[in-house]
């Protein structure tokens, strides 16, 4: 048993069987829409949503910019399941409940996961708007002790020691760039990137952006990595999209306040100094702006791994 367990899986999964229709009940690929990301349930056909507070096990998104709702439905002819709304640990939800909707879709058979998010630019050659596909990670809380697999094993199937350097399927990162070649996208549209992840609530300071920058991350988030361990644990294949919503605020130079007060008092004239900030707003309005985008992209996705390409399952 996990930690905090039991774990409701049973109970869960009946409440499912009551609510979704048969034809949608064993879904090839689940996908999980980051922070305002989550327009893609609305193109679902035959959906069915149901509301977390339905299901148990799951608890609620308290996100702006997240909703409540398990999506069941058919992308072309591909049956899914959709997050509309994601856990995160800053919300004061365990990892066990963060992960606890990937170990569903897992128990309903799903074998392939795309998971997206909104995240800032490190690497200064990214452009807000970019979708970078995310070849590894750098998971600061999993180095130190914040870690979804901690704990006591979910039964003797599960693997100890979990290797993860092959976490982000090849096979599917190649699927993206097939599609955004299908899709006519410019070639600045996709990047590929390393995701650093922080336990959030709050936005990197200067001094970490450009810490996690020197570590070698292209974009930092507060989300998704939980999800990844988990669906490796469970055996899925992974891909994970980020948008670019905001580059970290990691000025050229400190600009020493020292110097500016030195230069005013013998009379020169220095030039104001503004700090800048990010916003969660910030955040959502881009989602919105490249929703369509990222919509666009998975749908693609979805259809290359219902047709059975990219040697996904
Ligand atoms: O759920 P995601 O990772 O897309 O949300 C990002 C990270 C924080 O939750 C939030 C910060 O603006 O957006
Ligand atoms: N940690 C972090 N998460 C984000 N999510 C969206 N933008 C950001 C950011 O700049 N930093």
């Amino acid at each position: 048993m996990h930690p905090d367990a039991p774990l409701p899986f049973a109970e869960t999964l009946s409440v499912l069987q009551t609510l979704v229709p048969p034809k949608l009940l064993s879904p090839r690929v689940g996908i999980i829409c980051g922070s305002g990301l989550s327009g893609l349930g609305g193109s679902l056909k035959e959906v069915v949503l149901i509301s977390y507070d339905r299901l148990p096990g799951f608890v609620q998104s308290t996100v702006p910019g997240h909703k409540s709702f398990l999506a069941f439905g058919l992308i072309g002819s591909v049956p899914v399941v959709a997050m509309l709304g994601r856990f995160h640990p800053y919300e004061g939800h365990k990892l066990s409940s963060v992960v606890y909707p990937v170990r569903v879709m897992a128990k309903m058979g799903v074998k392939n996961i795309i998971i997206t998010n909104a995240a800032g630019a490190l690497n200064p050659n990214l452009a807000v708007g970019t979708i970078v596909v995310v070849h590894d990670h750098i998971a600061l809380p999993n180095l130190t002790g914040m870690n979804p697999l901690l704990g006591p094993q979910i039964d003797s199937s599960y693997s100890r020691f979990l290797p993860i350097s092959d976490a982000y399927s090849r096979s599917l990162r190649r699927l993206v760039f097939q599609a955004a070649h299908q899709l006519s996208l410019d070639r600045e549209a996709l990047a590929e990137g390393t995701y650093a992840w922080v336990s959030g609530p709050t936005y990197e300071t200067a001094a970490e952006g450009r810490f996690l920058r020197a570590a070698g991350a292209d974009v930092v988030g507060m989300s998704t990595v939980p999800e990844v361990l988990a669906a490796r644990e469970e055996g899925m294949n992974v891909m994970v999209l980020s948008l670019v919503t905001n580059m970290v605020v990691i000025p050229e130079g400190y600009k020493s306040v020292r110097e500016e007060v030195e230069a005013e008092l013998a009379g020169k004239v220095t030039e104001a100094v503004v700090d800048e900030v990010v916003s969660h707003e910030e955040v959502l309005t881009l989602g919105r702006e490249k929703g369509d985008l990222m919509k666009a992209l998975v749908e693609k996705v979805v259809e290359f791994i219902g047709n059975g390409n990219g040697g996904a399952v």
